[in-house]
């Protein structure tokens, strides 16, 4: 699939999951289990132990139900190791620009975290396809309020401490998705082998978004 098909299936979904640090063991699971709750995205983090040979499972597992990307990325050499490993998209804390660069030469999908308006516009016109708004919860819904009459045509995904609580008041204010991590990747339901519970959440997490939108 090209990689504007790849941006619209993950802004329907409206949802990237944020998987940090899963045992070799759990990923599996952990995957299928947020893909049947309705999940577009999930993102492994580049600090896990492992991750380009779980992206690369995942992909091979579940490529045509769920996009693959990987997180926490600094740096663009990271993210040609992911990419080479099957990722979709990279995604990021930081604004590296030789990340979005390489990023987009590679064809995939580029999602760098940023915080102030300056930095919002400065990774857009360096390509990036998303801009990751972190953290989110810190920065509040009305922040990506303001952000909208002068910067409404940049699309933005807060991401950090997105809850339940907050999620659908992000996307009524302008969210065209929302990045989610301890909220829907629950450690303590993983640890216990409960992932119908990531299954229920991400199944919230799906309504509250469809009806925010409406
Ligand atoms: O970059 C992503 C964050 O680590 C996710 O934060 P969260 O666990 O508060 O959703």
């Amino acid at each position: 699939m090209n990689k504007l098909a790849n941006v619209e299936k993950l802004k329907e979904s409206g949802m990237v999951a944020v998987i940090r640090r899963p045992r070799p063991q759990d990923i599996q699971h952990i995957a299928h289990a947020l893909i049947e709750g309705g999940v577009g995205a999930l993102e492994i983090t580049v600090d896990t132990p492992g991750v380009f040979e779980m992206i690369a499972s995942l992909k091979n597992n579940f490529g045509g139900r769920t996009l693959v990307g990987a997180g926490t990325v600094f740096d663009a050499e990271t993210a040609k190791l992911a990419i080479q490993a099957g990722a979709d998209f990279i995604f990021a804390p930081i604004l590296d620009l030789e990340t979005i660069r390489v990023t987009n030469a590679l064809g995939k999908i580029s999602i760098p975290g940023v915080m102030t308006p300056t930095e919002i516009v400065t990774a857009y016109e360096a390509g990036a396809d998303l801009i990751k708004i972190f953290p989110g919860n810190a920065l509040g819904t009305d922040y990506i309020k303001e952000l909208q009459g002068p910067l409404g045509h940049i699309p933005m995904m807060p991401t950090g401490g997105v809850t339940l609580d907050n999620a659908a008041q992000f996307i009524r204010n302008g969210a065209v998705a929302i990045g989610l991590g301890g909220s829907l990747v629950k450690k303590d339901a993983i640890e216990a082998g409960r992932y119908e519970e990531l299954t229920h959440t991400a199944r919230q997490f799906a309504h509250l978004i469809q009806e925010a939108r409406k």
